[in-house]
């Protein structure tokens, strides 16, 4: 049986030649019209083909799996709503790497079918991250608010079912794709909303050390106190930019932490004297990859 892989690189007829880029295929949280999909086409060119995955855990192992992706793009953070803290877990027991990052500006929608207009509306479904990017709009009506895996798999199910007291949050390509009409556009909270998305793959095919100004690393550090400062200091020190600090509880642990950072340097071995110096003071450190400062776009 010919993989999704396989047959993603075998659309356009012939195998590809050695010399030949093959576009590259890989696992997302979400479907037709989702943001994953447009930061995946963003990163990787528009013939990059997509492995439309549920649920992030799903992306994971999908991403994981030789004979099914080439990697995945998963999205950590969001400018309005903040962290996705779980994926912070799936990505530190994955063992993928970080090779790249994007920085997508989000524009939400209010998505409805023909003919509907606001006073018709009971309900309005979307992705929780979406929801919580348009809080303040929501709140102005009594809506109830259902979370769904997906902004465009709701946007597709208002048009298949030809809801009248449902709206969908979703950007304009799901309407387009799923003819629906965009009763408010641009309803996030803040003009400027950006999703932070992280681009994985499997060490295997990671070949080399990564050219790059940006790194990502995961530490614990003994419960006493100014041990977290001292390994601050030592960024400190070194001039790096620490981009992003994110504290989480080890999983079974009564609450003891562990750190996730991103620092930012011009000069890779400043950012190895940095992991020299800071090892003696941390347990289990780990860089989850070195890469290049994504642009915003
Ligand atoms: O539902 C989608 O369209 C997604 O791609 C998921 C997701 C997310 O996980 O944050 C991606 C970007 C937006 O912030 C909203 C939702």
């Amino acid at each position: 049986m010919t993989s999704k892989k396989e047959e993603s690189k075998s659309k356009e007829g012939d195998a590809p030649s050695l010399t030949e880029e093959v576009a590259p295929h890989i696992a997302i949280q979400g479907y037709e019209g989702c943001f994953h999909q447009q930061a995946a086409q963003y990163y990787f060119g528009k013939h990059v083909t997509v492995e439309c995955c549920a649920t992030f855990k799903e992306v994971i192992a999908a991403a994981k799996d030789k004979s099914r992706t080439d990697g995945c793009i998963m999205a950590i953070e969001n400018s309005i709503a903040g962290s996705i803290l779980p994926n912070y877990n799936l990505l530190q027991s994955s063992g993928l790497k970080i090779v790249g990052e994007i920085y997508m500006q989000i524009h939400q929608n209010l998505l409805v079918n023909h003919g509907v207009e606001l006073e018709d509306i009971k309900e309005v479904h979307s992705h929780t991250m979406a929801l919580q990017q348009c809080y303040e709009f929501l709140d102005q009506y009594k809506w109830k608010l259902v979370e769904t895996e997906d902004t465009a798999l709701s946007a597709k199910h208002i048009a298949q079912y030809k809801s009248k007291h449902i709206a969908a949050i979703a950007s304009t390509l799901a309407a387009e794709i799923y003819d629906l009409k965009v009763l408010a556009p641009k309803i996030q909270t803040l003009k400027k909303n950006y999703t932070r998305f992280l681009v994985l793959k499997r060490p295997e095919d990671v070949k080399e050390e990564q050219i790059g100004n940006k790194a990502s690393i995961n530490f614990k550090t003994i419960h006493k106190e100014g041990a977290l400062a001292r390994v601050l200091g030592v960024i400190a020190i070194h001039k790096v930019n620490l981009s992003k600090l994110q504290s989480f509880p080890i999983p079974g642990s009564d609450f003891k932490y562990q750190f996730h950072a991103d620092m930012e340097f011009d000069n890779i071995k400043t950012f190895h004297r940095v992991i020299e110096k800071i090892t003696p003071l941390t347990e289990g450190i780990k860089i989850y990859g070195i890469y290049k400062k994504g642009i915003w776009k």
